[in-house]
């Protein structure tokens, strides 16, 4: 596992952008995975920065790790739109090549079945990965086991509190969300996991010097061959 801390956000930001943009350069047709929450926004901004370069996304396919259950992709909540948001409206990315999850599926099972087929089909280059303050990864929680493929999950308090403040109330969160399993998310070739912050702290000294335990589902990074972690001074300062 290769841990890099960073002094500057804009660093950490370029840095991680600059992994997926010779991911496209190497491999035209690579596949990336791709994540949400506010960690990974400086990174797209970047790669949004690399296409103004000319580097071109016309060829790539997209897989993100999750949704939540019930919201229409036009949701101003919804991870379809922060991805159209942040990344997909600023790149030349085919929309067919485009793959989330979709959350208000009448049957959520097939939906599942659904991802998990085409994931089987375009194998992910890369995966970038944020990190929850419980040590999920996508939305797989801490659970006494966890589930390798793409499966709908409730989600735990903390979640709901952590995530409400995109919401005008926690009530307004949605209670179940459709994530890859972490069988996918091993799959990955690369894996980049990024945090930043001192509230991150204590749990990315658990998930990367920690026992590998369901209890932290980041900790099962540890038995991957090859991840990137990206950190700011704030989230690595418990790191020995
Ligand atoms: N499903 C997402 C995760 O994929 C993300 O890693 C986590 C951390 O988000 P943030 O980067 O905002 O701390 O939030 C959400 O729960």
């Amino acid at each position: 596992m290769e841990i890099r801390i960073f002094d500057d956000q804009s660093e950490l930001d370029r840095y991680a952008a600059s992994l997926f943009a010779e991911t496209v350069r190497r491999k035209p047709d690579a596949v990336l995975g791709l994540a949400t929450g506010s960690t990974p926004i400086g990174i797209y901004e970047k790669i949004v920065e690399e296409h103004r370069r000319g580097l071109s996304f016309r060829e790539v396919t997209t897989f993100n790790l999750d949704e939540y259950v019930g919201l229409p992709r036009n949701h101003e909540q919804s991870y379809y739109t922060y991805m159209q948001k942040h990344l997909f409206a600023h790149i030349d990315i085919r929309p067919e090549n485009v793959h989330l999850p979709n959350g208000t599926a009448d049957d959520l099972a097939a939906e599942c079945a659904r991802y998990d087929a085409l994931l089987a089909k375009h194998p992910i280059d890369i995966q970038l990965l944020g990190l929850g303050h419980n040590g999920h990864i996508g939305f797989n929680e801490p659970d006494e086991s966890l589930i390798g493929e793409t499966h709908v999950v409730e989600l735990k308090r903390e979640t709901l509190e952590a995530n409400a403040r995109f919401f005008a109330s926690i009530r307004d969160v949605p209670t179940h969300a459709v994530t890859m399993g972490v069988g996918a998310i091993l799959r990955a070739k690369t894996i980049v996991l990024a945090a930043r912050g001192t509230d991150k702290a204590r749990i990315v000294k658990e998930a990367l010097q920690g026992p590998i335990t369901t209890k932290c589902p980041a900790s099962l990074l540890q038995t991957h061959a090859h991840v990137i972690v990206l950190l700011d001074r704030e989230a690595g300062r418990e790191l020995e």
